[in-house]
């Protein structure tokens, strides 16, 4: 674990003057879904028929996702975090596909009088949905401002699906999952991630071990932690959710559902599903795991039980800040420790590796920040 320095005075995160949480945004009310459905899909290939659809999801809660109001909380314990080790550097909210933008998040950072941004994304893990596509909105809301004569830097924290705080807040949640279920042999873990197109999982690999490979490995640290803990071998896969895209691309699988179907025919009697690619219970959990896997797995006589998300545990939410603190003595010109739990390397910015053309999609947009490439190549 990182010094959280809190015993000696305030932790320095100079040269951040700011902090932005930036996530992706979700409709809060039912005539905000099409709209949001818009932005999330604009220019991506997305059929009619599939947006249809999950607008009927969105519309089954109410019009409503929970996104923001776990963006909102998450908010609070990291105040409440960087209250702790007095450090008096304000936190701002901006989301890719819903207010408040990106854009006028910034702007008002800017007008609040901050010049130097450090950004937390609630996405841990390597691809173009999930990391370049947030330096991408930073880049081209950067090239707006400055158009309007307004300038500011950002800078973010490496991706953080390794980092101890993540492991250990996902591991806690397999561990009470199993405890829960009270589960012997016949139990099987499913960590659940979100499906992205092979295209989507190639580009991720140029720069990254990839989206892939970083989810197998997190999979295997707690698969070892949990058993270490529960005294027996936890059996675990990975399986895939919420694929969208024309039936014709290939995305990533097995999905949960057609897994489940296989697995009870291979004589498991259930699954705990645990989510660790996503950092809330939003609508991906709510609706594909909570509502549909789960009614498939009652069809299919599966016992099945959802472990929780990381969510606001406080070894994620000091894991971001010790990662903003350890960001922020990079950019200073130090050498922090840049702590790791599985077999991988630290990400970029923390090993400095990540590739200017790491995970790039399909539009020749700007990024912020833009790190260098460096000669070992792999982040
Ligand atoms: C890797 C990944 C994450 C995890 C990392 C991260 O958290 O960033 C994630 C998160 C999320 N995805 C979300 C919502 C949606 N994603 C969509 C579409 C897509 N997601 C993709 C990937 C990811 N998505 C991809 C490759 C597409 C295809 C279109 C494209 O190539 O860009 C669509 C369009 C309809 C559909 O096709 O499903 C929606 C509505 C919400 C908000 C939930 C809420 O409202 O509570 C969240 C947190
Ligand atoms: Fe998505």
């Amino acid at each position: 674990m990182m010094d959280s320095s809190a015993s000696a005075g305030a932790a320095d995160f100079s040269p951040f003057d700011s902090l932005l949480l930036l996530s992706f945004g979700g409709p809060e009310k039912p005539d905000d879904v099409l709209p949001f459905l818009k932005n999330v899909t604009a220019g991506r290939g997305i059929p009619d028929e599939r947006l249809i659809e999950v607008g009927e999801h969105y519309y089954s809660f109410g019009g409503r996702s929970p996104i923001n109001d776990q963006n909102r909380q998450l908010i609070a314990a990291l105040e409440a975090d960087l209250e702790r080790r007095e450090v008096d550097v304000p936190l701002y909210w901006g989301n890719r596909n819903w207010e408040p933008y990106i854009d006028d998040t910034l702007r008002r950072i800017h007008a609040d009088g901050h010049r130097n941004v450090g950004v937390i994304t609630t996405s841990a893990y390597s691809s173009y949905s999930s990391c370049r596509q947030y330096r991408e909105d930073l880049g081209m809301a950067l090239e707006k401002l400055h158009a309007e004569g307004i300038d500011l830097t950002v800078d973010k924290i490496r991706q953080y699906y390794n980092h101890p705080g993540f492991v250990s807040a996902s591991a806690d949640n397999v561990e009470a999952a199993l405890r829960a279920v009270g589960a012997g042999t016949g139990t099987k873990v499913l960590f659940v991630t979100h499906s992205i197109p092979q295209t989507m999982q190639e580009a991720s690999e140029v720069g990254t071990p990839g989206y892939l490979r970083q989810h197998e490995d997190l999979m295997r640290t707690i698969i070892s932690e949990v058993s270490e803990r529960l005294g027996r071998i936890v059996e675990g896969e990975l399986v895939f959710c919420s694929r969208s895209g024309p039936p014709t691309q290939q995305w990533l699988e097995p999905d949960i559902n057609d897994r489940m179907a296989e697995l009870k025919a291979e004589g498991i009697s259930g699954v705990v599903a645990a989510p660790i690619g996503f950092v809330s219970d939003h609508m991906e959990v709510k609706f594909d795991l909570d509502t549909e896997a789960r009614q498939t797995a009652s069809e299919l006589d599966l016992d099945y039980y959802r472990a929780a998300t990381v969510g606001t545990s406080e070894a994620f939410v000091s894991g971001l800040v010790d990662l903003l603190a350890e960001r922020a003595a990079e950019l200073r010109g130090e050498t922090p420790a840049v702590p790791v739990g599985g077999s991988l390397p630290a990400c970029s910015p923390g090993s400095g590796a990540c590739a200017v053309d790491c995970c790039i999609g399909k539009f020749d947009r700007p990024v912020a920040p833009v790190w260098p490439a460096t000669a070992s190549g792999i982040g």
